[in-house]
């Protein structure tokens, strides 16, 4: 339902805020009640030990009921009177005039009332067990009363408002700084969701082949952290890929390279059998299916191994290898052209009549005869003879070579340099 991240984080983000706000609207008013009461006691506390010690200044019997009488009469004095000369009246009038009236009933440290509250009168006795839930007043260590609470709270209805507006002023103050605080974090989040999508979307990218990502970092958080380490294995990845490239296409041209070498003759530089006669049999066959021509010619180096042993090996070496160079001029690039072994040559003439081969193989022939072999070695000539086939049959192609050599020994007889049908 809340699939998205920006909403999860909202939601999360709201819901911590009126949690918090809740708590708070619970809590501190208690909190504040309870504390605000402690102070209240405590202040109390502190102006009817002050009362005692006035008093007590001015009366050595205290702690007899004759004392406690007498302050209970100035008490009253001072509740009616408006005369605050004097200092225990002064005092007098600061914990009963300035104070609500206190819920305590207050005892010397005999237990003499001398303010009343609740069932304790002021003259009567506070008894042994109050006296054990009193609170003792006291300065140096030294015992002055006691004072027994008879009242839950301390608090009045000024005090009470004065808590109120503070709780309400604490909750304002609390709810407008966690508006503040959601629009930041709303914000922030928004900036973090925007960094992430960013990622997500240069990631997918990756995924669909496009190494080429980089995402803009911005600060040192840990999304940035995450967004440097996305750019830094991209760009590694894009390195590694790239040389991963540029090794398979070396591989690639190497292994080109070997399979060409590994069909060329290495002096000639002409195809060598192994090419022709792959060559041979798919020509040869698609011939047979389709019903086209196919003429096949071998050639053979008259008296060669003359050439060899007059002017050496390495002559007999460039011959062959001029000699290719000139056929090549010749033929078509649809034909099939390979040495066939030390000095033969086979040439294989893919929709060609014997007619046509016949007057290509006569145009070699005479070109071989006419070339400058004087070039090459002083004395040198060279002719070449040819044998040719026509025949189309079932047998992959072995009759057309048979009759094509059995041609190319009538040429020899016939007196060499020339091309027999
Ligand atoms: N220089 C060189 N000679 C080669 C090569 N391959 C074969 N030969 C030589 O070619 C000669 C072929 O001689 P033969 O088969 O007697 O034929 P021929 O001398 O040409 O005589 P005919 O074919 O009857 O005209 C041999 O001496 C081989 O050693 C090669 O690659 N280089």
């Amino acid at each position: 339902m809340f699939s998205s991240l920006r909403t999860k984080l909202t939601l999360s983000m709201l819901i911590t805020s009126l949690a918090a706000i809740s708590v708070m609207a619970l809590v501190s008013p208690l909190l504040l009640e309870q504390r605000f009461e402690d102070l209240t006691r405590q202040e109390q506390l502190n102006r009817l030990t002050g009362l005692i010690q006035n008093f007590k200044q001015q009366h050595s019997n205290w702690g007899t009921a004759e004392s406690a009488a007498a302050l209970a009469a100035q008490m009253s004095l001072a509740r009616s009177s408006s005369d605050d000369t004097k200092t225990t009246q002064t005092a007098l009038r600061s914990v009963i005039l300035d104070q609500p009236l206190p819920a305590y009933a207050v005892a010397d440290q005999n237990g003499h009332i001398f303010i009343g509250a609740g069932e304790f009168q002021p003259g009567g006795q506070l008894p042994a067990t109050a006296l054990r839930k009193a609170t003792p007043l006291s300065q140096n260590n030294e015992i002055l009363g006691y004072a027994l609470k008879t009242d839950t709270t301390n608090l009045n209805s000024h005090d009470r408002t004065y808590l109120v507006t503070l709780s309400k002023s604490m909750l304002i103050g609390a709810a407008a700084g966690l508006i503040i605080t959601l629009l930041l974090s709303l914000t922030m989040g928004r900036q973090l969701i925007k960094h992430l999508r960013n990622l997500t979307r240069a990631a997918m990218e990756m995924s669909k082949g496009n190494l080429d990502q980089q995402v803009t970092i911005k600060g040192d958080d840990e999304v940035a952290i995450l967004a440097r380490e996305f750019n830094r294995m991209c760009q590694e990845l894009q390195n590694t890929y790239a040389e991963l490239t540029a090794s398979n296409e070396t591989i690639k041209a190497q292994a080109e390279a070997m399979q060409e070498l590994s069909l060329r003759d290495e002096l000639t530089s002409l195809h060598n059998r192994r090419y022709f006669n792959q060559q041979f049999r798919l020509m040869h066959h698609q011939a047979i299916r389709y019903g086209d021509a196919l003429t096949l010619a071998l050639g053979d180096i008259d008296h060669f191994k003359l050439i060899n042993d007059r002017y050496s090996h390495q002559i007999g070496d460039a011959v062959l290898k001029q000699l290719a160079q000139l056929m090549m001029e010749e033929v078509r690039e649809s034909d099939v052209l390979a040495r066939y072994g030390g000095e033969e040559f086979v040439l294989l003439m893919p929709q060609t009549s014997k007619e046509q081969a016949e007057g290509l193989l006569n145009r070699i022939r005479t070109k071989v005869e006419n070339w400058p072999w004087e070039k090459v070695c002083k004395g040198l000539s060279v002719t070449i003879s040819f044998g040719l086939s026509d025949q189309l049959q079932k047998d992959m192609g072995h009759s057309m070579l048979v009759e094509a050599d059995n041609k190319l020994y009538q040429a020899k007889d016939q007196g060499r340099n020339r091309v027999c049908v």
